[in-house]
C-alpha cells in the first residue's frame, strides 16, 4: 500500500488526491475562512465591501491564512469566490450583507453577446498575486487550492440574478432556449479553464470545482450541465497542466451521477455532502478516486456528543481509503469556534 505523510515536508491532501492512503487523515473545511472568525470579520469590517476583500491581496492573503494559523489545517483554501468569474466576464455583482449575492441577469443571447469572451485582467490578476503570496507565506507541508464554480452553478445565478430554491430560471431557460444555454456554458468552460490554468501557474497545488446545484437537476441534465462542462474544464486544464489535480464537489449529486462525473471527466477525487452515503460510495469509487467530506455542518455546529459520534462513524467508514476530512459543505457562520477545535482533536486523537 502506497502510504502518506511519511515527511512532514510532504503536502498529504496532494498525496491523497494521487492516491495514497494518509497514515494521519488531512482536514480542511469549505468555507474555513469566514463569519465564524472574530479575526475574519475585523478585517471583512475594515475592507467594508466583500468584493474589495476578494480583490485585495493583502486582505485575501490574510483572511486564507487565518484558519490555518489558527487550526493548523493541511489545506489552505483561497480566499475569493465562485461569482468572480462572471464578475471578471462583466456581470455587475454586489453582495448585500445577510441577503447573498446579487447579479446582473444574463437570460438571452443578446445579453450573453454583452459580456467579455476573456476575464477582465484588471480583477483576476490580483486573484493570482494573492495565490503566489498565499504560498509563499503557507507552511511548506500545506497543500494550497485554489477553485472555481463549476459552469451549471454560475449559470444558474447569472440566470436568476441571485440564488433561488430550486434554480427553476436556469432550468427552464436551458428548456427554452437551448443554444442561448449552450452559448452561456460554453463561454463559462472557456473562461473556467483559464482562471484555472492561471491558478495553477500562479502557484495553487490542486483545485476544487464547486458544482453547489447539481442535485436539481435530472439524469439527463445533470450528464449535459454537470459532466460535460467538467469533462471539458478538466481537459482543457490538463493540456495546459498535464499533472494538475482536481476535486469535483457535485452538491446533491446522486451515487451513479458521482460515478459517471467521476469517470467522465478524469477528476482526482470527489467531494461528498452530507446526504452521501459513504460506504456505498466508497465501494463503487474507492480505491480509484480521493473521496473527500462529509461531516454535517449541522454535527459541527450542535458539538458534544453528536458531534463526537458523527466523526466516529465517518472515520470507521472512510478508514483505511484515500479520504480527506472535511465538512459536508460549507461551515456556517454561528458554529462555535470550541466545537472546530473539539472536532481537531477527535480527528488527531
Ligand atoms: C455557491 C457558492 C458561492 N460561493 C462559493 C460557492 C460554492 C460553495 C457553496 O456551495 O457554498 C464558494 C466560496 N465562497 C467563499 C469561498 C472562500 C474559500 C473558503 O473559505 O472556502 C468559497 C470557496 C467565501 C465567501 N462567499 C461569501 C461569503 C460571506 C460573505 C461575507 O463575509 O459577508 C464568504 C466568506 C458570500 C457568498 N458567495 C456565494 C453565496 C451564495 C454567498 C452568500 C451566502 C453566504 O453569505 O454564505 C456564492
Amino acid at each position: 500500500m502506497k502510504c502518506a505523510g511519511d515527511s512532514v515536508a510532504e503536502r498529504v491532501v496532494k498525496q491523497v488526491l494521487d492516491g495514497h492512503v494518509a497514515a494521519r487523515t488531512p482536514i480542511w473545511m469549505m468555507r474555513q475562512a469566514g463569519r465564524y472568525l472574530p479575526e475574519y470579520r475585523a478585517v471583512r469590517e475594515k475592507a467594508g465591501d466583500f468584493l474589495t476583500l476578494c480583490y485585495t491581496p493583502d486582505h485575501a492573503v490574510e483572511v486564507t491564512l487565518q484558519p490555518i494559523r489558527r487550526f493548523g489545517f493541511d489545506a489552505a483554501i483561497l480566499f475569493s469566490d465562485i461569482l468572480v468569474v462572471p464578475h471578471a466576464l462583466g456581470c455587475d455583482l454586489t453582495f448585500e450583507q445577510g441577503e447573498g449575492p446579487r447579479l446582473s441577469t444574463t437570460t438571452n443571447m443578446s445579453e450573453l453577446n454583452g459580456l467579455r469572451t476573456e476575464l477582465d485582467a484588471s480583477k483576476i490578476d490580483r486573484v493570482y498575486e494573492a495565490i503566489t503570496r498565499i504560498r509563499a507565506e503557507l507552511p511548506a507541508e500545506t497543500t494550497l487550492l485554489g477553485f472555481c464554480g463549476a459552469p451549471w452553478t454560475l449559470a444558474t445565478y447569472m440566470i436568476a440574478g441571485r440564488g433561488t430554491p430550486d434554480q427553476a430560471p436556469a432550468r427552464l431557460a436551458s428548456l427554452r432556449d437551448p443554444a442561448f444555454f449552450e452559448a452561456l456554458m460554453d463561454r463559462l468552460v472557456e473562461a473556467s479553464a483559464s482562471y484555472l490554468i492561471g491558478q495553477f501557474k500562479a502557484g495553487v497545488d490542486a483545485v476544487q470545482i464547486f458544482d453547489s446545484w447539481s442535485g436539481v437537476l435530472d439524469p439527463e441534465a445533470f450528464r449535459a450541465w454537470s459532466v460535460r462542462p467538467i469533462r471539458r474544464i478538466v481537459s482543457a486544464v490538463r493540456a495546459e497542466v498535464p499533472d494538475a489535480r482536481i476535486i469535483a464537489f457535485p452538491k446533491g449529486a446522486t451515487l451513479s451521477g458521482l460515478t459517471e462525473l467521476a469517470q467522465a471527466t478524469g477528476v482526482n477525487g470527489v467531494g461528498l455532502d452530507w446526504t452521501a452515503d459513504r460506504r456505498a460510495t466508497r465501494a463503487q469509487l474507492g480505491g480509484r478516486y480521493a473521496l473527500q467530506g462529509n461531516l454535517d455542518p449541522l454535527a459541527l455546529i450542535a458539538g458534544g456528543d453528536a458531534l463526537d459520534r458523527a466523526i466516529d462513524t465517518l472515520m470507521a467508514d472512510f478508514r483505511g481509503s484515500a479520504h480527506i476530512f472535511n465538512l459536508g459543505h460549507g461551515i456556517r457562520p454561528e458554529t462555535p469556534i470550541a466545537h472546530v477545535e473539539q472536532m481537531i482533536r477527535r480527528l488527531r486523537g
